[in-house]
């Protein structure tokens, strides 16, 4: 629970779709203040004295500004993509030098989307087939989308934890790789089309069945809740947490 008195809110990454779109939705909050936005080439300093920084930014940028709040004590939820092992392991090691800072990455902030990927992996360990097949906007600037990277590190744990094998593929002849990418051994394919915003299809197979669990986020408005829901709580999860399933008790 932050301090009494609206909690201040700042922005990075703020000229952006995400960005713009969470400015508004504190702004509209009565708990919280829009302390102040930033974007590319500004100067991050003393974060305008935010209590909580919110991170929508770039794959390549994001790691560096994750840094300067986590060096100036300040909460940060991040929504920027990207996050490898290994950035990830770098942002533990800053953290933990940095006590009572909270962290949350997360790779979708849609309720749905929690959701979905929650209900994929509980469904994950009874299928021998399973295809991650994600659809975004075009200007989208990574491949493959946070959230199917994550489903299919989801979907791996629970196969392996239930003894599966590799999933079932005869292919041996793919030259332009129709197959698509293999992301944890679960075959993940991207869609990049106008008039979509983001949305994700687990397809589960067994002799004589399928299991189709699909969401979609029309609009950028479906993040919201997620994302003011995380602004409340982060100082309640000191350290790195991936995930927003772990604020809401479905982790
Ligand atoms: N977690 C979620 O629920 C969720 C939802 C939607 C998008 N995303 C992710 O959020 C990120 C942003 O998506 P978007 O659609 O808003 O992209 P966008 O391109 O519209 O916005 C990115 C913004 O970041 C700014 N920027 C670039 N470099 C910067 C830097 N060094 N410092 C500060 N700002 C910088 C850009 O100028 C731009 O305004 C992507 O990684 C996307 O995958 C996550
Ligand atoms: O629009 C995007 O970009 C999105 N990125 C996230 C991802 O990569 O999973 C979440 C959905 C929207």
């Amino acid at each position: 629970m932050l301090a009494m008195g609206a909690t201040r809110v700042a922005v990075i990454g703020a000229s952006g779709r995400m960005g713009a779109t969470v400015c508004a939705a504190v702004e509209g909050a009565d708990d919280l203040e829009l302390a102040g936005r930033f974007d590319v080439g500004d100067e991050l300093g003393d974060l305008a004295g935010a209590d909580v920084v919110v991170e929508f930014s770039v794959p390549d940028a994001s790691p560096a500004n994750v840094a300067h709040c986590v060096s100036r004590g300040v909460h940060v939820v991040v929504g920027t993509t990207g996050w490898s092992d290994e950035r990830l392991a770098t942002l533990r090691e800053q953290v933990a030098r940095t006590q009572g800072v909270g962290v949350l990455i997360a790779p979708n902030f849609a309720l749905g989307a929690v959701l979905m990927m929650a209900f994929a992996a509980k469904a994950a360990g009874y299928y021998e087939s399973v295809e991650v097949i994600e659809l975004h906007h075009p200007d989208k600037v990574d491949a493959p989308s946070g959230t199917a990277a994550r489903t299919a590190s989801l979907i791996g744990e629970a196969r392996a934890s239930a003894g599966l094998g590799p999933v079932p593929d005869a292919t041996t002849h793919d030259p332009e790789g129709a197959r698509g990418a293999r992301v944890n051994g679960i075959p993940v394919h991207s869609v990049r089309l106008r008039g979509l915003v983001a949305h994700q299809e687990v397809l589960l197979g067994a002799p004589g069945e399928m299991l189709t669990i699909r969401h979609d986020s029309f609009d950028r408005v479906s993040f919201m809740p997620g994302v003011l829901a995380a602004v409340r709580a982060v100082d309640e999860h000191p350290g790195v947490t991936v995930g927003l399933e772990h604020y809401l008790g479905l982790g």
